[in-house]
């Protein structure tokens, strides 16, 4: 079987994944259209030519100004739904979904709507694609400890439709530990811990992740190499990293492919897992992400199966569903 075939071919999951970041040109002028809002392009093209950044702030910037033209429940369910489509694609048969609800409530949206139409087109993938999903609202730690504990007040009454908390956004000049508070108030109500930490961030953001946020899975954590005790702690601990390989190189956490570590950490016992950060903004979904990487590290059959073993590990499915899963990709 060729690559791309065994990429396609494999059950995965995707455990890295911002719907604000799956918003694809064509959906935000039809959506922004349709809710009489202007955005500063003429056309699809030019939107796409904006699409050139040169670190995290310079593609966080553009993708909050994209974010705008959502304003209806219906908006959200379009979004996520467009998102379901494209995992039937690449056969991903489960997802855990970020989702940023300060980039909507601060203009005036309410929670309830952004929560809804996404639950809404969750429980439609279920039904009608037979793909799985979870929602993990993420605090933009741009923004204050206060923000992100009125953020996780007004979740509190959506509880039973959101599995766990996330932390991303602009990471160098915002550690883990400016949130300690949120994740300690998140856990006792019973959130699982996600955050992005390592992305450009340094490896003591990593160490914060784990020891200050008690994280269950490290949201990019690429750098963490630089910090070899940092390794003996992930490889112990069985820790997931949610790796990115298109959004870093789109980033420039990465100058070129080929210098990607997501090999290296496989190798020596990382649970590194495939995932597209914000697809519509990087060049492509989690087979892209991939195919990238099996091309650019020469990747074997047997790495790329344990790749997608490890993203059901590392997911939040029951452990009974997950087992069946990896039972299906070992015969393959
Ligand atoms: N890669 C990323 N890092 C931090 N925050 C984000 N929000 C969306 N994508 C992100
Ligand atoms: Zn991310």
């Amino acid at each position: 079987m060729s690559t791309h075939s065994l990429i396609q071919t494999l059950p995965k999951t995707e455990l890295h994944v911002h719907i604000e970041g799956t918003f694809e040109p064509e959906l935000m002028f039809a959506i922004a259209q349709r809710n009489g809002i202007e955005i500063p392009y003429q056309n699809v093209e030019e939107v796409r030519q904006a699409y050139d950044f040169h670190n995290l702030q310079s593609f966080l910037n553009i993708y909050y100004a994209g974010a705008k033209v959502l304003v209806h429940e219906q908006d959200f369910y379009d979004l996520a739904w467009a998102y379901f489509e494209k995992c039937a694609q690449d056969h991903v048969v489960h997802t855990e979904i970020f989702f940023d609800p300060q980039t909507h409530t601060d203009r005036g949206i309410a929670f309830e709507t952004v929560l809804k139409g996404l639950k809404r087109a969750c429980d439609d993938a279920q039904e009608k694609l037979n793909i799985s999903s979870h929602l993990i609202m993420c605090f933009l730690r741009h923004l204050s400890e206060e923000a992100a504990l009125a953020t996780l007040e007004q979740a509190l009454p959506f509880k039973d439709d959101i599995i766990g908390v996330g932390l991303d956004s602009s990471e160098v000049g915002h550690p883990p530990e400016k949130f300690a508070r949120v994740f300690a108030k998140a856990r006792a109500e019973g959130f699982l811990i996600v955050a992005h930490a390592g992305e450009e961030g340094p490896p003591e953001y990593v160490w914060q992740a784990l020891d200050v946020l008690q994280v269950n899975r490290v949201d990019h954590g690429v750098r963490s190499e630089e910090d070899s005790k940092l390794m003996q702690r992930l490889i112990d601990d069985k820790m997931p990293l949610t790796v990115c390989p298109l959004s870093n190189l789109k980033l420039c956490v990465v100058s070129d492919m080929r210098e990607h570590n997501i090999r290296r950490l496989l190798a020596q016992g990382v649970m590194v897992t495939v995932n597209s950060d914000d697809p519509s903004y990087f060049g492509g979904y989690v087979n892209d992400n991939f195919i990238a990487i099996a091309e650019a590290l020469d990747l074997t059959a047997a790495e790329i199966k344990q790749l997608c073993i490890h993203s059901f590990i590392a997911s939040f499915l029951p452990e009974s569903e997950k087992q069946a899963w990896i039972e299906k990709i070992q015969a393959m």
